[in-house]
């Protein structure tokens, strides 16, 4: 049974690049990995619904909070026999954003904290209802929102498929997102979490070794 690795932060932390070189660094040391990126655009008519309503289509969809959440949750739950597969028969499953992402981001829409009511719900639903699979372990690529913003800014001149959507464009969104997200691993949230440092180069393998073997 492998062991299913999440990593968190904030758009343009940072997490694209951590999860090719964790991948990269955990080959070297003989591991199988699968990866999966959530939300899984292309693949999942609730990710593309998603992005769309990120980019103001379907009218006054992008405006619901728990209406965006259960989308974001369902292209999970659609995912959940991949995660499986990914979990039997390799040594790990890294995941780019999963359940912890709609905690944070829907609790600082709504000006919550990881105390509230939302982040409860998002457990209930994903974890209860929906069946996912917990994390054995989450990484929080934690860099401060003006690091991210520059970063995502950055991306979004260089990549044509990478335009800001509307959550990226809010800064004081992300503000919000980056307390929720030290608020949830201070509470190791659904699974111990690892603060790694996102703004200095990250030794990739150091950390893939201790995915590996766990105190
Ligand atoms: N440690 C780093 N230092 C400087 N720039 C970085 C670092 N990690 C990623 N970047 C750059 O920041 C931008 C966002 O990175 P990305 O991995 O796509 O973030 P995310 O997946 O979290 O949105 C990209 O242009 C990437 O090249
Ligand atoms: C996976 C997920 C993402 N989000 C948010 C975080 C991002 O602001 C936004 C889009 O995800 P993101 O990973 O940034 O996609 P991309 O980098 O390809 O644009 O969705 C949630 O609110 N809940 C979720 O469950």
């Amino acid at each position: 049974m492998g062991r299913l690795v999440v990593i968190e932060g904030l758009d343009g932390a940072g997490k694209r690049t951590l999860t090719e070189g964790l991948t990269k660094a955990l080959h070297d040391l003989g591991k199988t990995v699968s990866t999966l990126a959530f939300p899984r655009y292309g693949e999942s008519v609730h990710a593309d619904l998603v992005r769309e309503g990120l980019h103001r289509e379907h009218g006054d969809l992008g405006d619901s909070v728990y209406g965006m959440a259960l989308l974001y949750a369902l292209d999970r739950r659609g995912a959940a026999a991949d995660i499986q597969r990914g979990l039997a028969t390799s040594d790990v499953v890294l995941l780019d954003r999963y359940v912890a992402s709609n905690a944070a981001y829907g609790a600082a829409r709504l000006h919550q904290d990881a105390d509230g009511e939302f982040v409860r719900w998002v457990r209930e639903i994903e974890i209860g209802r929906f069946g996912l699979p917990s994390p054995d372990t989450q990484l929080l690529l934690r860099v401060s929102p003006e690091v991210a913003a520059e970063r995502a800014e950055r991306r979004a001149r260089t990549e044509a498929d990478r335009p800001k959507d509307s959550f990226e464009a809010d800064d004081d969104l992300q503000v919000r997102c980056a307390r929720v997200y030290d608020q949830l691993a201070e509470r190791s949230w659904l699974s111990p979490w690892h603060v790694v440092d996102g703004t200095t180069g990250t030794d990739t393998a150091a950390l893939a070794l201790s995915l590996v073997h766990p105190e």
